[in-house]
């Protein structure tokens, strides 16, 4: 007679979920114990969830991946986008419990246990994406060990939540002092490139070819909460790059004698960012190229006239199509953003480039006659498709264009 077949789990500690409309979720704690509440999204990526949980932009949010295994292949240390897990919680379907990848150096459940990041498994994601999907991007607390037991105070923290409308995030991701970056892209079987290009991006333009290592010019990158992926995509073309704080003024900026200025992504609503909005009008006035990604696109559009607004439910996954107008080319993009630029609101001179194919959202602009140009999406992928990464090469032929004609 055969054996029966048992699977025996570990006793489970109770995870909970709690949305401000008063629904509750109940599954298991998945790394720290406590509670946290945010601004609850989900992302549909299929792959990339160590570069989503520690993507700077998803500060003050809770994250339901759509993706159903979450975990498998551990997480290790070239794949973070910020320093660490940077999402408020995690909340997810099934967490394996083993993990298997050549490069993987520990679970995730263990990672984000050490850094304090309450997620919970076993939860049934379909229904709570369907139900953001209706209702919009929501806030919530999860919960893991004793504190999942109190449902009305999980409840009643959710409602207390402010909301990321009206919160300005940037300086609190943002490293405190400028210092250089002078890492490339990884290399599967070697590590980090330190120095000059990888080769691993493929390289397209021609104006690149004589370049040595860090001549292509400097740049200097605002850090409002950046993806490291990014800076190694700049390195890769050759570029010198010194990331400063959110705070940098457009005259300690220019201190530094940048050869262009790019503007990160980051957490939050652009529009209280004054301050940066104001440095970022005067770097284009001095006539520098300039090359924003996600909040850095908002903030160019905010800072040359344009008004952004808090979308429904976002955009966060890996495979959004998005049409380049200039050529009709439908490329396929990651995303990750809850506010936009309203392209009603656009300025005569601030022309659109892009535009998302799921709602007609704007997805890039340029400043006519300038080398000024942002995407709302993400070229630097991590994770995602690599379609868009011709937008680096482009910010670094203007880099070096800005140079030659200065006689630099
Ligand atoms: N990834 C980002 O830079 C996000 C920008 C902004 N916080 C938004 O949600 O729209």
């Amino acid at each position: 007679m055969a054996a029966a077949l048992s699977r025996i789990d570990p006793p489970s500690t109770p995870g909970l979920l709690a949305l401000a409309d008063g629904t509750l979720f109940r599954g298991r704690a998945l790394a720290a114990e406590g509670r946290t509440c945010g601004e609850v999204v989900f992302n549909t990526a299929m792959t990339g969830y160590q570069e989503v949980v520690t993507d700077p932009s998803y500060h003050q949010q809770i994250v339901t991946l759509t993706a159903a295994h979450v975990g498998v292949v551990g997480v290790n240390p070239d794949d973070e986008e910020g320093r660490g897990p940077q999402v408020a919680g995690l909340v997810v379907r099934d967490a394996p419990r083993t993990f298997a990848s050549w490069r993987g150096r520990e679970d995730l459940g263990t990672y984000l246990r050490r850094a304090g990041v309450v997620a919970v498994a076993d939860i049934d994601t379909r229904r709570l994406t369907h139900l953001l999907r209706e209702r919009g991007a929501m806030a919530g607390c999860i919960a893991a060990g004793e504190a999942a037991r109190d449902e009305a105070a999980c409840v009643a923290a959710a409602r207390a939540f402010p909301g990321l409308q009206g919160a300005a995030l940037a300086e609190a991701v943002s490293l405190p002092e400028p210092a250089g970056w002078a890492a490339g892209s990884v290399r599967w079987l070697g590590g980090h490139v330190q120095k000059g290009r990888s080769d691993g991006t493929g390289l397209a333009g021609q104006a690149l070819e004589d370049m040595s290592e860090g001549l292509a010019g400097h740049v200097v990158a605002f850090d409002f909460g950046v993806k490291r992926n990014i800076l190694r995509l700049l390195v890769d073309r050759g570029l010198r790059v010194t990331v400063v704080p959110a705070a940098t003024t457009a005259a300690q900026a220019l201190a530094l004698r940048p050869d262009g200025i790019f503007l990160s992504n980051g957490p939050g609503d652009p529009e209280p960012l004054q301050a940066q909005q104001a440095a970022i009008r005067e770097l284009v006035a001095a006539g520098l190229p300039v090359f924003g990604i996600c909040l850095g696109h908002q903030l160019l559009c905010l800072a040359l006239g344009a008004r952004t607004f808090k979308m429904k439910f976002g955009h966060h996954g890996a495979n959004h199509p998005v049409r380049e107008l200039a050529t009709g080319r439908v490329l396929i993009t990651s995303q990750n953003h809850g506010f936009a630029a309203d392209p009603a609101t656009l300025p005569p001179a601030l022309r659109p480039t892009h535009v998302s194919l799921f709602d007609g959202s704007l997805q890039g602009v340029e400043l006519a006659g300038r080398p000024v140009f942002s995407f709302q999406g993400h070229p630097e992928a991590s994770p995602g498709p690599r379609e868009l990464a011709g937008l680096f090469d482009r910010f670094a032929r203007e880099v070096v264009a800005g140079r030659a004609a200065r006689g630099v």
